[in-house]
């Protein structure tokens, strides 16, 4: 995957914002942010390989070091949707040793989990500060 960088720094805020071409169409801005959340469709079996690709293009950002990681597993209600245990696996969470990461269960159309992610979400985010 080839990623064209686009540095930028907005001086009045102090946020360093970066454009990423993960794939032609498809570029991502990431500001320097405080955690990541990665909301995938736990249910699309076929494009889990797409969605890691995207996933590790984001982070190997450099305003992304360290930055807390939220993966969002939603679409938990449909009965073939991958769990948490089998998304951790397909998206090689394990690799990730250089920052704090956790997999909340969510179903967005009925809004069960969601507070949970932004709760998981500020917990990481603190334990990262400690450091
Ligand atoms: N069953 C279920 N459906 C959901 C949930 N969250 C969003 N949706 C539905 O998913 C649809 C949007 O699908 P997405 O997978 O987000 O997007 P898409 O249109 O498939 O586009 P791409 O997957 O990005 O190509 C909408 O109809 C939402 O109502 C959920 O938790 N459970
Ligand atoms: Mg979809």
């Amino acid at each position: 995957m080839k990623t064209k960088r686009t540095e930028m720094t907005v001086p009045t805020i102090g946020f360093n914002v970066e454009t990423i071409t993960l794939c032609k169409g498809m570029d991502v801005t990431v500001w320097d942010v405080g955690g990541l959340f990665f909301i995938i469709d736990s249910n699309d079996r076929e494009r889990v390989a797409e969605a890691k690709e995207a996933l590790y293009g984001i982070l190997e950002s450099e305003s992304m070091a360290n930055v807390p990681l939220v993966v969002i597993a939603n679409k938990q209600d449909l009965p073939n949707a991958m769990g948490p245990i089998e998304l951790e696996k397909a998206l090689d969470l394990s690799s990730l040793t250089d920052r704090k990461w956790m997999i909340q269960k969510t179903c967005a159309i009925k809004g069960d989990g969601l507070t949970e992610a932004m709760k998981e979400m500020a917990r990481l985010i603190k334990e990262q500060n400690k450091k």
